[in-house]
């Protein structure tokens, strides 16, 4: 496969992703050089599997499967199919490129990493993403496309890019460079279509069902709401909830019945929030708040109602979804990850504030998830592993569908428990992106 071997790029040596993925004062364990390459080149690579959850509120599972059926129609036959398990959630096969050989054609497209990532995941290359493109492209001319992972192509190349690039995949051209580039000039829509990629995701977006109907969302997040099994009926918290792809398959879960409060931070957030949620049809309550600090602690708010928003009284909601922010470091694929390590660091102790706020909200005998989207030994298992410790009253528990594997060693988390907290790794059935989630009861 002629992916990277490692996302991070600069100022990174194995010693230091070492240091993020065992917990120095618990255990002085490192993990193998073999395993932590391992780990390293899986995040460059893109998932073999494509999801899509179906938003049963407003669309049927085996229509939506044809739609997207018919939308390939034309193009090579792929796996999808209903997921076994989970009845709302389509899965897409990626084409096994494994021995297909790509032509190169004379011209060429530069696209920033980020750009790059997207393409691998199925998108079509949009107008801000294009950083060189040769000049006499015409439209509808195939192109060769590489990501720039020198990070050091300016934007508007005309001549062949020099630096350390990336073969990511072909393409046909639909927007010239005058179109692109130039004083004033802050194009949008499709530059490139994309015909093939080393990834062998096909391109397919959100916008392959009708607004609302469905979204693409990594299958460990799809499961990671359903160990929260929020009923119709229940009082829930989704504590960091925008754009809102989990808050949307809480209010489906819960059918729409019931009180589903939505924060975040963000005033922006909250908009996009807002949005997805009409759009999804989803009854929700959404808030701006910093959730760290939306726990009433007096009981002198006896007339409000949890409608109202922020602060809510301890032991209001029957389930707590904290999504938490965090480094991010799950990701694939990732080609040029330049984040320091202080930044990777600083996510804990907002984890920390954040999951004693959920604590304090769920009601004895209910149910809280902690996810998040990063691989990180101390924002994951080293999290579930303090949160045991300072909580008693916590419990951790196995949800009934863990497709997810074993948690990492090197916390202080048991054998037991590790066994119980759902892992989405290189080793994993599930090939995803890097994720973790853990479920907890709140003892009576
Ligand atoms: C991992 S993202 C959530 C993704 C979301 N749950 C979803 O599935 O669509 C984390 C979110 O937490 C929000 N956030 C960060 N700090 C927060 C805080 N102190 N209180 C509330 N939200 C916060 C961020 O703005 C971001 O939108």
């Amino acid at each position: 496969m002629p992916y990277p071997n490692s996302p991070f790029v600069e100022n990174f040596n194995s010693k230091l992703i070492n240091s993020l993925l065992v917990e120095k004062s618990e255990n002085k364990k490192t993990i193998s050089n073999d395993d932590l390459n391992k780990i390293l080149k899986w995040l460059c690579s893109s998932p073999k599997l494509t999801s899509i959850r179906v938003n049963t509120l407003k669309a049927d599972v085996e229509k939506a499967l044809q739609t997207i059926k018919s939308h390939f129609a034309t193009s090579q036959p792929l796996k999808m199919f209903v997921h076994p398990c989970l009845s709302n959630t389509i899965l897409i096969e990626s084409e096994d490129i494994s021995k297909k050989t790509f032509p190169k054609f004379e011209k060429e497209i530069i696209v920033d990493t980020e750009c790059g990532c997207a393409v691998l995941r199925g998108a079509h290359i949009f107008a801000p993403g294009v950083l060189g493109m040769v000049s006499g492209c015409q439209v509808d001319d195939n192109v060769s496309i590489y990501a720039d992972i020198a990070k050091k192509c300016k934007k508007g190349l005309q001549k062949v890019y020099e630096g350390q690039k990336l073969f990511i995949g072909n393409g046909r051209v639909k927007m010239q460079r005058h179109q692109l580039f130039g004083k004033n000039i802050t194009s949008s829509g499709v530059a490139v279509e994309i015909m093939e990629t080393i990834s062998g995701c096909l391109a397919i977006s959100d916008n392959v069902l009708s607004l609302g109907h469905g979204l693409l969302q990594n299958l460990p997040s799809i499961l990671c709401v359903q160990a929260l099994t929020p009923l119709p009926g229940d009082v829930v918290l989704d504590m960091c909830a925008s754009p809102g792809n989990k808050t949307t398959h809480i209010a489906e879960l819960m059918k729409n019945e019931g009180t589903l409060i939505a924060i975040d931070k963000t005033p922006r957030k909250v908009n996009q929030l807002k949005i997805r949620c009409k759009d999804f049809e989803s009854e929700v309550f959404a808030f701006q708040a910093d959730s760290t600090s939306i726990v009433e602690k007096e009981n002198h708010l006896n007339s409000r109602n949890v409608t109202d928003g922020p602060p809510f009284l301890a032991e209001t909601f029957d389930k707590v979804l904290l999504d938490a922010p965090c480094s991010v470091l799950g990701k694939r694929p990732q080609l040029a990850n330049r984040m320091s390590e202080n930044e990777i660091k600083s996510y804990v102790p907002l984890q920390r504030k954040l999951l004693e706020a959920a604590v304090d909200l769920l009601k004895p005998g209910g149910k809280m998830v902690y996810s998040t989207c990063t691989i990180t030994l101390a924002e994951n298992e080293g999290l579930v592993a303090w949160a045991l410790r300072k909580f008693p009253n916590l419990k951790l528990v196995k949800p009934d569908l863990s497709l997810g594997g074993r948690g990492w060693t090197g916390s202080s988390l048991t054998d037991e428990e590790l066994n119980m907290v759902q892992r989405f790794g290189p080793d994993d059935e599930v090939d995803s992106v890097g994720f973790f989630f853990a479920c907890f009861l709140k003892k009576i």
